[in-house]
């Protein structure tokens, strides 16, 4: 019997994965380089049966049409699932399985990092220092700490409950967060559920980690950071769509905010003249919170065990519903 096609659209995918596949699979693996576009993709899909997705582009019905319709799984390596058409796939009946939970740790590692970056003013602070304007005095170059700060966290789930976990050891004075309903994590975490207006308005540091829908896309946007004080960090490793990013460049211009913390942002790249790199209360990372070797790993090996479960018939370990 022919072994199933199996495409993995990036060459970089981690070896461990393309072994748990190599087995049973015959692979066609993408091997343009930084990246593959999207009619290179498509042009190597025609007659897979499933795709491990590891890319930005967008995954629709072009694509599978390109692939045919045997095509019945897909394993996207990542959290979200904003760039894959959900409606498309479902009516395809092929099945979808990101790769949540294994990556909340790095990301609400990168997510603290970028607080502290941004609340200690990093980006200004090199700036300085290349520029020889360094000097020193009592009120010179203060920022603002995190230790006893009132945080909000906008998206409760797993990355967020990371982020509580880690803020609980800063000795944060409040969490608080904001979402459709209470969690029962948030009890052990002494996270009180309140609405985004209140969070905004309360907080001294509010991160977003939610997913991105048509609900939450744009909801950081002017009245939003019209409601945070002057003092407060904003933090995004959710995605850029959530913010109104010129109404986010006028805050942080008119210092309306200490400062923001992105490692998402649009578009992605971001051009090399953008806004945002003019600003020294920004500090910014292209989109990297779970890029560590442990966890591009696991997230490797998680879309490899749900191709293998998905082809095979059986439940994936984390379909998308
Ligand atoms: O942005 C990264 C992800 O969704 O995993």
């Amino acid at each position: 019997m022919s072994k199933p096609k199996v495409l993995i659209t990036h060459c970089e995918v981690p070896s461990s994965a393309i072994d748990l596949l190599r087995t049973d699979c015959d692979l066609i693996i993408n091997d343009e380089k930084p990246y593959p576009n999207i009619d290179q993709i498509k042009a190597k899909a025609k007659g897979v049966d499933a795709i491990l997705w590891s890319s930005k582009l967008k995954l629709n019905e072009d694509v599978l049409n390109a692939a045919g319709p045997q095509m019945k799984v897909v394993a996207t390596m990542s959290a979200g699932v904003d760039n894959i058409d959900l409606n498309v796939l479902r009516k395809n009946e092929v099945k979808l399985a990101n790769t949540p939970i294994v990556l909340n740790e790095s990301v609400a590692d990168l997510a603290i990092g970028l607080a502290l970056a941004a609340c200690r003013r990093f980006t200004e602070g090199r700036e300085i220092i290349t520029s020889a304007k360094w000097t020193f005095g009592p009120q010179w170059f203060l920022g603002r700490d995190l230790f006893q700060a009132r945080v909000g966290i906008v998206g409760f789930g797993g990355i967020g409950q990371a982020i509580a976990r880690r803020l609980k050891a800063f000795d944060v004075t409040e969490i608080m967060y904001s979402g459709h309903s209470e969690k029962e994590e948030a009890v052990a975490l002494g996270a009180k559920l309140v609405d985004f207006q209140l969070l905004c308005l309360q907080s001294d540091f509010i991160f977003a980690c939610c997913p991105l829908n048509d609900e939450t896309r744009g909801m950081f946007n002017a009245k939003a950071f019209g409601w945070m004080h002057k003092s407060a960090v904003f933090v995004n490793v959710g995605r850029g769509e959530l913010v109104v990013q010129k109404d986010l460049v006028k805050a942080l211009q008119t210092n309306n905010l200490l400062g923001a913390g992105l490692d998402v942002m649009t578009p992605e790249p971001l051009p090399k003249d953008h806004e945002l790199l003019k600003l020294s209360n920004c500090v910014l990372t292209p989109h990297v919170a779970s890029a560590t070797k442990r966890t591009r790993d696991a997230m490797a090996e998680l879309c490899a065990q749900n191709i293998l479960r998905g082809l095979g018939g059986e439940e994936m370990f984390t379909p998308v519903p």
